[in-house]
């Protein structure tokens, strides 16, 4: 079994630096913490770097996951192999790239890049943001899927993902006491559906509504309220097309042992509890 602690990064690609820069800056809200070269790394929180994008195709699209020790890596890396993925051994120069003390790398069964890490850095002076925007810090990431129950296996089976609701068959994923840290949904191929940064309350949800519609950032969800972790969510497009999702509120599971997936029906009252519906 393979212990995931919490997501510890999102790593992009992007052809445009300098407007991925000016996005995650001036209208996400992060901290730049390091200009590597052609890598800009990002602070949401009080870890050294959330968000890192390199120079290059936007397809590139990684999540890493912390796991406990150096141990739990070695066990990881062998469960994988056994299973048929091939995976990478970083090595100390991607280490220090990602700013944690080893990695491994493999793709999961759709094809999303992912990487698992060992002792990733903290930081010490404070996460000071670039803009007003609330952010407490990176929460959780939505991964496509090209076979859900397929998908759901491999997380819950081979790694210890723990279903916390379901959507249709859209599976929200927990690996410790937050509601999830994974979202699975339908899609074509592999790839990253948003990116969640948690902000401090409804005020800021709706306070970024006003303020990235004055910059024109194309609002995709939202303002809204998933009746599923009762979040209070707004989702908007950034470089490159992806999605960034701010939200407050995202309930935590009480009891592990005890708490049973509920199923929420696959209509638009399940994804949003006011009645946003998606843009487009
Ligand atoms: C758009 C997604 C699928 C959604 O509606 C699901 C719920 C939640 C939540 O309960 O907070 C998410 O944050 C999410 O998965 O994005
Ligand atoms: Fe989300």
């Amino acid at each position: 079994m393979i212990y995931l602690k919490d997501v510890s990064y999102v790593r992009l690609g992007s052809p445009d630096l300098e407007s991925a820069e000016a996005f995650a800056t001036a209208c996400l809200g992060l901290q730049i913490a390091e200009r590597g070269k052609k890598k800009l790394y990002f602070r949401s929180d009080d870890r050294a770097h959330t968000l890192c994008y390199s120079e290059g195709d936007a397809g590139n699209q990684t999540v890493g996951f912390e796991v406990e020790d150096d141990a739990s890596l070695q066990v990881a890396a062998s469960t994988l192999e056994a299973l048929g993925h091939a995976v990478h051994a970083g090595t100390a120069e991607e280490a220090e790239q990602r700013k944690v003390k080893a990695f491994i790398g493999f793709y999961d069964p759709t094809g999303n890049h992912i990487e698992l890490v060992v002792r990733p850095e903290r930081s010490g002076p404070r996460y000071f943001a670039s803009r007003d925007a609330g952010i407490t810090g990176f929460s959780h990431v939505g991964l496509n899927s090209t076979n859900l129950l397929r998908d759901e296996r491999f997380w819950t089976q081979v790694c210890n993902a723990r279903v916390s609701d379901r959507i249709g068959d859209i599976s929200l994923m927990r690996v410790n006491a937050i509601h999830h840290t994974i979202a699975l949904l339908p899609a074509p191929n592999a790839g990253i559906q948003h990116i969640n940064h948690q902000v401090g309350s409804s005020d800021d949800v709706l306070r970024s509504h006003y303020f990235l519609n004055e910059k024109r950032v194309p609002i995709v969800f939202g303002p809204g309220r998933h009746p599923t972790s009762g979040a209070r969510f707004l989702y908007f497009k950034g470089p490159d097309g992806m999605v960034f999702e701010y939200s407050v509120g995202v309930g935590e599971i009480e009891n592990d042992e005890t708490h049973r997936p509920r199923q929420f029906g696959f209509e638009p009252a399940s994804f949003c509890m006011w009645g946003a519906k998606p843009a487009g």
